[in-house]
C-alpha cells in the first residue's frame, strides 16, 4: 500500500479528524497510486488557523536573522532530499524529472534567498521635517498568512509564499493542490526536520471546496496567497474583500510571442517550443499565441513543425523524454475540449491534436504537441487558457497589427518579441499590457530574485518573488521619536 501523508498541525502530524482519505495517482500511470492523503474537514483548518495565531507572537520576537537562519537549515534539508522531492515531483505531476530536478534547485536558491533577506534592512530612515525628530519605518508582519499553491509548480511556488511569509515573520497555514499534495508533504517535512517551531507553519490537505474554501472564509487569517485558476481566484478576491484579508492572486495568461521578419528563426522556433510545451504546456507563462510577420510566416511555420516532429512524448521519469503527460484526466479532457473547439471554430490543425494512447501509454494521460493556424484573435483557442501543450499561429501584417493582436486578451502575464531591431524592441518594451516583458527569450521561466506579476486579470497587480514580496507580507510602521 502507498505511504499515508498526515497534515502537520501545531507541530504534530495527525489524521484528519473525520479519518477520510484521497489518493494521489500518477498521471503517467493512473494505476499507481503515489500516496494517500488526509482530506481534511474544517474542523481540520479551524485548528490549524489557531495554532498558527498561537505561535505568531514567539516567531516574530525571534528577529529577522534568526528566521532567516532557520531558513538555511530548510535549504540543507531540501538539497539532501532533493533527488526524491524531484522523483515524487514528476511521478505526482507528471513533468520530466531534469524539469523537476531544475524546479527542487530552484526551490533551494529561494530559500537560500529568503534566508539571506534575514539580514537585510526591514526598514529606512527619513528625515523628519522636526529637526528633534528621528523617522524611520519598520516592517511588521501580517499575522496569520493563508497559502493556497497549484499543482503545476508542486515545490517552487509553495517555497517561494512560504519562505518570504516566515522570514518576515508570518505564521502560516498552507493547503497544497490535491493533486500533487505528496510532494508538497515533502517539503514541509523538510521543514519540520530542520526544526521549524510548532505552529509556525501548518499543512492541511484536502478538498479546495472545503480545506480552501475554510481558509479563504476565515476572519481570523491576516494575508491570504493564492496561484490558480481565475475562478477559484475570484472567490478568494471576494471572500478576502469582504474580510477585510490582504490578498494577493496569481492566475492566468495567454501569453503571446511575436515573431517579426527580422528575427532569428531558429532562436525564435527553439523558444517557442520551449515556453509552450516544456511541462506539457501547463505553466501560466506558457506561450500560447504565436504572432507572425506575414513575409516570414511560412519559414517559420515550417521550421516550427520539423522541431516539434522531434518531440518525444512519453514517461517524464524515462530519461529521453521530452514532453511529460498531462498532470490529470480532467487537465487532459481540458486540452482535448480546446483541441475540438479550435477545429469547430474554424482553425486549421496543423500539428498533433490527438490523445496518445499507444502501448506503454495506455493508462496515462498523454496528448501530441498541437499547433493550430488560420486562428482569429477573437477565436476561444486565442483568448482562453488552456494550459496545454496548444499554440495557436496569427499571421499579421506588421509590429503594430502584431501588439494590437497581443493586448488584445483580459491576460496580460508575460510576453516575447523575436526580433533584431531595437527599435522594435522598444516599442514592444513600451506598448505590450504585460507583467514580464522578454525580448528574443520565450515567454516561460521566472528568476527568483526579480518581480513575478502580471497585468489585467493575470494577477492581482503585487509581484511575488524577490524583494517584491516583502510588499504583501508585511506592513509599515512609520515611528517619529523625539527626546522629549
Ligand atoms: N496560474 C497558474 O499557475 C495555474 C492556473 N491554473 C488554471 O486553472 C485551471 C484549473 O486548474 P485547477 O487545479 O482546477 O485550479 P484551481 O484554481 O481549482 O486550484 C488551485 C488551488 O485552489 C484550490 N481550490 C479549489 N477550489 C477552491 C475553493 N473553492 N476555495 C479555495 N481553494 C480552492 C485547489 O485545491 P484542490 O486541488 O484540492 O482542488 C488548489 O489548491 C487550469 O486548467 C489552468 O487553466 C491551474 C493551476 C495553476
Ligand atoms: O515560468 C515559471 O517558471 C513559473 C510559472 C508559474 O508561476 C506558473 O505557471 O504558475
Amino acid at each position: 500500500m502507498a505511504e499515508v501523508f498526515k497534515n502537520l498541525i501545531n507541530g504534530k502530524w495527525k489524521e484528519s479528524s473525520n479519518g477520510e482519505l484521497m489518493e494521489s495517482i500518477n498521471p503517467a500511470n493512473r494505476q499507481e497510486v503515489i500516496g494517500i492523503l488526509q482530506s481534511s474537514t474544517a474542523g481540520d483548518v479551524e485548528e490549524a488557523i489557531q495554532s498558527s495565531i498561537d505561535a505568531k507572537r514567539e516567531w516574530r520576537k525571534l528577529g529577522q536573522f534568526n528566521r532567516g537562519q532557520m531558513l538555511y537549515q530548510v535549504a540543507n534539508e531540501v538539497e539532501r532530499n532533493l533527488t526524491e522531492i524531484a522523483e515524487t515531483l514528476t511521478k505526482e505531476m507528471g513533468k520530466t524529472l531534469p524539469e523537476a530536478i531544475g524546479e527542487t534547485q530552484r526551490g533551494i536558491a529561494i530559500l537560500r534567498y529568503y534566508a539571506s533577506e534575514g539580514m537585510r534592512k526591514d526598514g529606512d530612515v527619513i528625515p523628519s521635517s522636526d529637526k528633534d525628530a528621528l523617522m524611520f519605518t519598520k516592517r511588521t508582519p501580517l499575522g496569520v498568512v493563508g497559502i493556497i499553491t497549484p499543482w503545476n509548480f508542486p515545490v517552487a511556488i509553495p517555497i517561494w509564499k512560504i519562505a518570504p511569509a516566515l522570514v518576515y515573520g508570518n505564521t502560516v497555514v498552507f493547503k497544497p493542490a490535491s493533486e500533487s499534495a505528496v510532494t508538497a508533504a515533502k517539503i514541509v517535512q523538510c521543514f519540520e526536520k530542520a526544526g521549524i517551531p510548532k505552529g509556525v507553519l501548518n499543512f492541511v490537505t484536502g478538498k479546495g471546496s472545503v480545506v480552501g474554501n475554510t481558509i479563504i472564509n476565515s476572519k481570523k487569517i491576516n494575508g491570504i496567497t493564492f496561484t490558480g485558476s481565475e475562478a477559484t481566484g475570484k472567490l478568494v478576491a471576494k471572500a478576502a474583500s469582504e474580510n477585510g484579508v490582504k490578498f494577493q492572486l496569481e492566475m492566468g495568461g495567454k501569453n503571446p510571442v511575436i515573431v517579426l521578419n527580422d528575427a532569428d528563426v531558429k532562436s525564435a522556433v527553439d523558444g517557442v517550443i520551449s515556453g509552450a510545451f516544456k511541462s506539457t504546456g501547463q505553466k501560466c507563462t506558457a506561450s500560447s499565441r504565436i504572432i507572425i510577420e506575414e513575409s516570414i510566416y511560412d519559414e517559420f511555420k515550417q521550421a516550427l513543425i520539423k522541431e516539434t516532429e522531434k518531440i518525444k512524448v512519453d514517461n517524464g521519469i524515462t530519461e529521453d523524454t521530452w514532453m511529460g503527460p498531462c498532470a490529470s484526466e480532467s487537465q487532459l479532457n481540458t486540452v482535448l475540449d480546446y483541441i475540438k473547439i479550435g477545429q469547430e471554430e474554424g482553425a486549421q490543425l496543423i500539428y498533433g491534436g490527438k490523445q496518445l494512447k499507444n502501448a506503454n501509454l495506455a493508462d496515462g494521460f498523454y496528448v501530441e504537441p498541437t499547433i493550430f493556424e488560420n486562428v482569429a484573435s477573437h477565436m476561444r483557442i486565442a483568448q482562453e487558457e488552456i494550459f496545454g501543450p496548444v499554440i495557436a499561429l496569427i499571421k499579421v501584417k506588421d509590429i503594430e497589427e502584431a501588439i494590437d493582436v497581443a493586448n488584445d486578451s483580459e491576460y496580460g502575464l508575460s510576453a516575447s518579441l523575436y526580433t533584431t531591431n531595437i527599435g522594435a524592441a522598444l516599442t514592444f518594451i513600451e506598448d505590450i499590457e504585460s507583467g514580464l516583458v522578454r525580448v528574443n527569450a520565450e515567454s516561460a521561466g521566472v528568476e527568483l530574485h526579480a518581480p513575478f506579476g502580471g497585468m489585467k486579470s493575470s494577477s492581482t497587480g503585487s509581484r511575488e518573488q524577490g524583494e517584491a514580496a516583502k510588499e504583501f507580507y508585511t506592513a509599515i510602521k512609520t515611528v517619529l521619536i523625539k527626546s522629549k
